[in-house]
């Protein structure tokens, strides 16, 4: 069936029981996102990103229903690989064995489980540091090390919160360019949460902006740029300005709604 959404967000609320006060965090979620896409969820800060990644990554029960291929999900599965902001390393692994761990309930024969590693830690550049512990390894260097982990077990589905946002603005600019190569080898389907529009414009097909809270989709930006062109070429290309600006406009009209 070529046009079954490889991820079907549909009509998904989720409201946080409290204490004192409910926190609705999202209201009627709809999103398809086709086999191959990258698409990014801008909105202001506390508008339910994060917790529409977890509702759809399965840790997080919601009101709606989330379809991957067609079937409703049932909880979290291989299927769907997730990155969070605080690369989520073990500090007692080494760099390869952080790699090897979620290969290890894969099943794979010993060999092939290293085949795959030594592959990822030259995909990620750290060929040389298989054997260094996290606090060993700068922001940047865990980062690649938790992507690597996470691409070990081959989810079709990539669930990205922030990946980068606890990177200096350089390695931040490294990063975001070696993801864009490993999507345009791979074409992985993405969804990745940012705060960041450039980000966002320079890596997606599509941009959702979510309102503030309880979160919806609000606008949604088609991204047609030439992805092959260097970076420096694309962010100063009148193309890529304009697409930022719109999208950056949208979002701001959200925070300050957020803020009346
Ligand atoms: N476990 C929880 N219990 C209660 N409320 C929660 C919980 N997690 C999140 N919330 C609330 O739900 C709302 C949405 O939170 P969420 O983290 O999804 O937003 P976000 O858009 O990712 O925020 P940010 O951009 O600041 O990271 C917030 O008001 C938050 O306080």
């Amino acid at each position: 069936m070529p046009d079954l959404p490889k991820v079907d967000i549909k009509g998904v609320s989720k409201t946080y029981p409290g204490d004192r006060q409910a926190v609705q965090a999202l209201q009627t979620v709809n999103l398809s996102i086709k086999t191959g896409e990258f698409v990014s969820i801008v909105g202001p800060s506390g508008c339910g990103k994060s917790t529409l990644l977890y509702v759809v990554g399965g840790f997080l029960p919601a009101a709606g229903e989330v379809l991957v291929d067609g079937k409703a999900i049932a909880g979290p599965g291989i299927d769907r690989g997730v990155v969070f902001q605080e690369y989520a390393l073990f500090p007692w692994l080494t760099v390869r064995n952080n790699i090897l761990y979620g290969l290890e309930r894969g099943g794979l024969p010993a060999d092939e489980r290293a085949r795959i590693t030594d592959r990822l830690i030259g995909v990620i550049g750290l060929n040389g540091f298989e054997d260094r512990y996290p606090r060993e390894l700068s922001g940047g260097m865990k980062q690649r090390v938790a992507i690597a982990r996470t691409l070990a077990c081959d989810p079709s589905i990539l669930l990205l919160d922030e990946p980068f946002g606890a990177l200096d603005a350089q390695t931040r600019e490294v990063m975001q360019d070696e993801l864009l190569r490993i999507w345009l080898e791979t074409r992985k389907t993405v969804l990745m949460i940012t705060h960041d529009v450039s980000e966002a414009v320079y890596l997606s097909n599509r941009i959702c902006v979510m309102s503030a809270r309880p979160g919806k989709i609000v606008e949604e930006f088609t991204i047609d740029l030439d992805r092959t062109i260097p970076r420096e070429q694309l962010f100063t290309s009148d193309a890529f300005n304009k697409v930022r600006n719109e999208v950056w406009i949208s979002v701001r009209k959200q925070a300050l709604a957020a803020q009346l």
